[in-house]
């Protein structure tokens, strides 16, 4: 299987007043297509770390992320933040839509950006809505939408673009028990249908459990991984 996401001896130090403070050790791992990995550990962790180290926001001290073949952390800044909006989507714990559009135009937004022609952003936003469950809410405000219907929104708009890699930062964080684990079902449909591949990170037990494997990092460091499915125990 194709490896979307190929990540090697990543550190990121940094320096504070108090001293260097090294929030990523020697991190190694790889995710192939298809796959929904949990990114568990405790606060301070180095979770958002790993994931600004991924997506292009932040630079490692040293190693290397590969997305798809391309180096992330080979590319200048202006390059990353193309390789972000064209190739990666974010979803997160506050959901982040724009309250003063419609449910649809937060949904198409990414393909407006994109200068997508508005024929096939309605198709495609139409789809998306459909596959969320929403096809009737599309001319509502996210203020009218419960939370968990509002997540279900950003998971629309994160998939616009049909991104290789999605990442997401506690998207079940504001949820009870019952919507966080139907989103985290939601978000397993849209990977498949979409074919796209996941980075979670989570607090959540019920992420955890239904993630194709877990990845636990404790001190900056990966520990061994308590896995589920085909690749439980791949590095
Ligand atoms: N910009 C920074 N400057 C200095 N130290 C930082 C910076 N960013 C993160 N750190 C430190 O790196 C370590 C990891 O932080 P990080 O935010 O990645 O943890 P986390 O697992 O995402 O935590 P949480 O679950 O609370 O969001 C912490 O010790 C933090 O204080």
């Amino acid at each position: 299987m194709t490896d979307v996401l190929v990540v090697e001896n990543l550190t990121r130090k940094f320096r504070t007043p108090a001293g260097e403070v090294t929030a990523l050790k020697d991190v190694s791992f790889r995710i192939p297509r298809g796959e929904i990995v949990a990114l568990s550990g405790r606060s301070g962790s180095g979770k958002t770390t790993l994931l600004n180290c991924v997506s292009g926001l932040d630079l490692p001290s040293s190693g290397t992320v590969m997305l798809d073949g391309q180096s992330v952390t080979g590319l200048d800044e202006a390059a990353r933040t193309r390789m972000r909006r064209d190739s990666i989507a974010f979803i997160f714990q506050t959901f982040g839509l724009l309250p003063h559009l419609t449910i649809a135009e937060n949904v198409g937004l990414p393909l407006r950006l994109r200068r997508e022609h508005p024929e096939l952003r309605e198709e495609r936003v139409a789809h998306l809505l459909d596959l969320v469950g929403l096809a009737r809410r599309g001319g509502s405000h996210p203020d009218e939408l419960s939370g968990g219907q509002q997540q279900r929104v950003a998971i629309a708009r994160a998939l616009a673009n049909s991104p290789r890699l999605l990442i997401a930062d506690e998207p079940t964080g504001q949820l009870d028990a019952a919507t966080g684990a139907a989103i985290m079902d939601l978000i397993r449909a849209a990977v498949h249908a979409e074919s796209a591949t996941a980075l979670i990170a989570t607090h959540d037990n019920s992420v955890q459990d239904s993630a194709d494997r877990i990845l636990h990092i404790a001190d900056g460091a990966l520990r061994g991984r308590v896995g589920r499915g085909a690749h439980a125990m791949r590095p």
